[in-house]
């Protein structure tokens, strides 16, 4: 089986501190993850409000490719108010751990799966055609005995999907890799496997990754990652890490090179800058600046990049004229501009620009005045 995404930004999304999306906003993201080519959009529960339930229905009925799936309690208030979105799926979620059986909602693993038999079942009576998921909210945090009951019920109930969150951002991605391999064990063979990851210590990308060579087949994202606290796994470093092992698999997929403007939408609607060091789209993610990648990056890009940066949409950077350049690199900027020095010359117009550059790289116009001086001197 191969994985889908399914992006969140619409959902978790709206959990990020500045993630307050007006009605154009959510139409506006949606016809972009559709145009890109996400399989899956998520969207928030019409609990929420009467807004957001009708914001639902404008979104369900643009008609996109993509399908939409509403975040939902595992509660019949909560079903039954989603159900007449036109949405094309449920993910229902519970809370496991003891943390949220505790604080959360109360309820022990008996009555989590009573009421797991309940939602699904009422679903799939009055409402065969909706996709359902269940997941077993901060998975990692969860006994392993009870997950397995959980998802061991919830796919006899003939749930489409089981989610596994890495809801408080804990889990390393060797748990990850296991304890989706033990989950395939459980689950019905055509059920498939849903990750959720926060970032809160940096292995979101790595946990989504590990979570897809164990087998899991939808991997949930948002633009830039963004979701409550520090996020989950972003949509462009997810793709960054898959595009290593299957790039033409990515690009027959998804529209890649629409991911700036997807990051530069989203950026613009929280009002934060794309971060410098983002996955692909962050100012400067495709810079090159030290002497010895710049020899090779002229002769080769792929001497110092993982992945064209053109299939993404975006630009390289030469940084030529900074204090850690070297002859190469001014040699063939001077070829720019139709100059060529012998090799002593070069070596000293080298050591002179790196010279004026010890506290600051030059501009374009300096360094063309120096080159030009130098061949002239
Ligand atoms: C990890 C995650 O991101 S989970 C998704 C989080 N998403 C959201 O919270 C969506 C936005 N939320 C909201 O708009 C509101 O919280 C609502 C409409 C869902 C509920 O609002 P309120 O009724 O005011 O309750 P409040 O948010 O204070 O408390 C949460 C309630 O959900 C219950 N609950 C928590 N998890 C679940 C669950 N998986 N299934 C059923 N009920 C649950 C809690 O027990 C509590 O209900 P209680 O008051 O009967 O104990
Ligand atoms: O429903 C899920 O699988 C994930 C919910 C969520 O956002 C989380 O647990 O962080
Ligand atoms: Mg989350």
């Amino acid at each position: 089986m191969g994985w889908a995404i399914i992006d969140s930004t619409l959902r978790e999304g709206e959990q990020f501190a500045r993630g307050n999306f007006k009605t154009d906003d959510k139409v506006e993201i949606a016809r972009a993850l559709d145009a890109f080519g996400v399989e899956f959009i998520e969207v928030t529960t019409p609990m929420v409000s009467a807004q957001t339930h009708a914001d639902i229905r404008k979104l369900t009925g643009l008609g996109l490719k993509a399908k939409f799936l509403t975040h939902v309690r595992c509660h019949m208030d909560d079903v039954q108010r989603a159900v007449d979105t036109g949405v094309d799926g449920l993910d229902l979620l519970f809370g496991t751990s003891s943390f949220l059986r505790e604080f959360s909602h109360g309820k022990n693993i008996a009555q989590i799966i009573e009421a797991a038999q309940e939602v699904i079942s009422w679903i799939k009576t009055n409402h065969p055609r909706l996709q359902i998921r269940f997941s077993a909210e901060d998975t990692f945090r969860s006994e392993e005995a009870d997950l397995m009951a959980v998802y061991r019920a919830v796919s006899d109930l003939g749930v489409h999907r089981v989610g596994l969150a890495d809801t408080v951002g804990v889990a390393t991605p060797r748990q990850v890799y296991t304890l989706v391999r033990e989950v395939r064990k459980v689950i019905h063979p055509d059920c498939g496997i849903e990750f959720h990851g926060h970032n809160d210590t940096g292995c979101a990308v790595s946990n989504a990754y590990e979570a897809v060579e164990a087998g899991a087949t939808h991997i949930d994202t948002t633009i830039l990652g963004i979701g409550e606290r520090n996020g989950i796994t972003p949509l462009g470093g997810f793709l960054a890490r898959m595009f290593t092992f299957d790039p033409q698999g990515l690009i027959d997929k998804y529209n890649l090179e629409l991911l700036p403007e997807l990051d530069a939408m989203i950026a613009r609607m929280v009002g934060l800058p794309i971060p410098w060091n983002n996955y692909l789209t962050g100012e400067f993610a495709y810079n090159h600046k030290a002497g010895m990648h710049l020899k090779a990056i002229y002769l080769n890009p792929g001497a110092y990049e993982a992945i064209p940066p053109g299939v993404f949409g975006v630009g390289r950077r030469i940084q030529a004229a900074s204090k850690v350049t070297g002859k190469h690199a001014i040699a063939y900027k001077a070829r720019e501009l139709g100059l060529h020095y012998g090799e002593d010359a070069l070596r000293r117009v080298t050591d002179h620009i790196k010279a004026l550059a010890e506290h600051g790289e030059l501009d374009d116009e300096h360094l063309e005045h120096v080159l030009r001086e130098w061949v002239s001197a």
